[in-house]
């Protein structure tokens, strides 16, 4: 990665973290990613490659998933234009699959936006069960609402919010609850739990629908954001102007750039923060947390083009980087609260600092005096990614694996644990 060598504070990161400079000087030149929508199985990958004029590889380790030189830009084509195709990292498709969701399940996604893991998720439910995409992003938000309608995937709702504290039950009809048999029907209950209460919660979800906070007004979407996320592997903050009347022209970044750490900074910024329970299971969750982005190597190359202080700036400042770790520990608590006994939680970032996963993960996993706990992710023994400093712990390093750079975690909530913490807030 050419830029490296004119950020010193990035060096000094990296040092100070004692990750190894060589992750990101020695990485190959990575491929780009492609999944195929599951409802246009009839896609004729020959007549892609003809479209793109390269060679599509199928991904032995990830089903569905397919590479392409990465020089190759997927935007103009066909299949990806009508929704056939999307461009998703092949890490990013590992934390989803290492939820080992089944149809039915009812799924929370805790920071959803832009979007790439919650079509898979709706995907992989297939009609049967929900995926609920909470962001506090506006725009990017609404870049979900852009997936979700032009993927068709089937029941999404969309929150605006704050994933730390977010207590939305699962959609009624869920069968989430503990103590509820599967196939029981459950109303929602607009209000509960500490979250501002969604405008509508509806027995059905036959396309993916806003719920409304606070009232802010259903965000618009734009097109030309999409193909910015989707790009980048769906993991980068949205580099173009992509409010709410999507009017800036594509390149131009600074709004959503500087826009983005201001999101973190809410007044739950605090980590004694606790989330209040609502008494509310989902099946499996996934917080896919908000980070300082230095392990996602298709990040940090744009900032070859947009100035390394700008990424020095936004995201290696300490008191940001203070900010971001109590933030993840709060999703993750969250995220655990609200996940049903029983159930699995993937927690991912694209960094690859200890402060900002293994520690993360530890001091939570603490906090539950042993009602939670690392599992293997066991779909992922034929995966590229190498231990983390956890057991069961994977990280992607883009040297080893090809990818674009994650840490993912599978936490099992027991179903029969001691009185903890989680457990106690879940009771109260
Ligand atoms: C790494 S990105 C998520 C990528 C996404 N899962 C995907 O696959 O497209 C992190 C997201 O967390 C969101 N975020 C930051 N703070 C948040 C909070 N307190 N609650 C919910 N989302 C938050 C950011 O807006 C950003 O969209």
């Amino acid at each position: 990665m050419e830029g490296l060598g004119a950020s010193t504070r990035f060096k000094e990161f990296l040092q100070d973290n004692g990750l190894d400079e060589r992750i990101y000087t020695d990485c190959p030149d990575l491929p780009r990613y492609i999944r195929v929508n599951p409802r246009f199985a009839d896609t004729c990958m020959s007549d892609v490659e003809r479209e793109l004029g390269a060679k599509l590889h199928p991904v032995s380790w990830l089903p569905g998933f397919y590479t392409v030189s990465g020089d190759v830009g997927i935007a103009g084509c066909s299949a990806y234009k009508e929704g056939r195709i999307y461009g998703i990292d092949a890490a990013s498709g590992a934390a989803v699959a290492a939820l080992q969701l089944s149809p039915g399940d009812h799924v929370l996604d805790l920071c959803a936006a832009p979007g790439a893991k919650m079509c898979m998720i709706a995907d992989i439910l297939n009609g049967a069960g929900s995926v609920t995409a909470v962001d506090i992003a506006q725009p990017r938000i609404a870049t979900c609402r852009t997936l979700a309608l032009k993927y068709k995937s089937p029941n999404c709702r969309l929150f605006l919010g704050d994933g730390s504290v977010f207590s939305v039950p699962p959609p009624s009809g869920s069968t989430c609850e503990v103590g509820k048999q599967r196939g029981r029907k459950k109303r929602a209950v607009a209000g509960s739990g500490s979250g501002p209460a969604p405008v509508a919660v509806t027995e059905a979800l036959p396309e993916p629908f806003f719920c409304n906070f606070g009232g802010e007004a259903a965000p618009s979407y734009s097109e030309s954001a999409e193909v910015a996320a989707e790009e980048g592997g769906g993991r980068q903050h949205i580099e173009i102007n992509d409010t709410p009347t999507g009017s800036a022209a594509a390149g131009d970044h600074a709004e959503g750039e500087e826009d983005a750490p201001r999101y973190l900074r809410g007044e739950n910024d605090r980590d004694e923060a606790k989330p209040k329970c609502g008494g509310v299971y989902y099946d499996a969750v996934l917080v896919d947390a908000e980070c300082t982005h230095d392990g996602s190597i298709k990040h940090l190359t744009k900032y070859d083009k947009w100035g390394w202080d700008t990424f020095e700036r936004r995201f290696l400042d300490p008191e940001r980087i203070r900010s971001v770790t109590n933030l993840q520990r709060r999703l993750l608590r969250n995220g655990l609260a609200r996940l049903k006994p029983g159930g699995y939680l993937v927690y991912s970032t694209c960094s690859f600092t200890r402060a900002q996963n293994e520690d993360v993960v530890c001091a939570v996993l603490q906090e539950t005096n042993g009602a939670a706990e690392l599992v293997p992710i066991a779909c992922g023994e034929e995966w590229p990614g190498t231990p983390g400093f956890l057991e069961h712990t994977l990280r992607f390093d883009p040297r080893h694996s090809n990818t674009s750079g994650l840490f993912v975690a599978r936490i099992l909530k027991r179903s029969n644990g001691e009185s903890t913490e989680v457990q106690a807030e879940l009771a109260s």
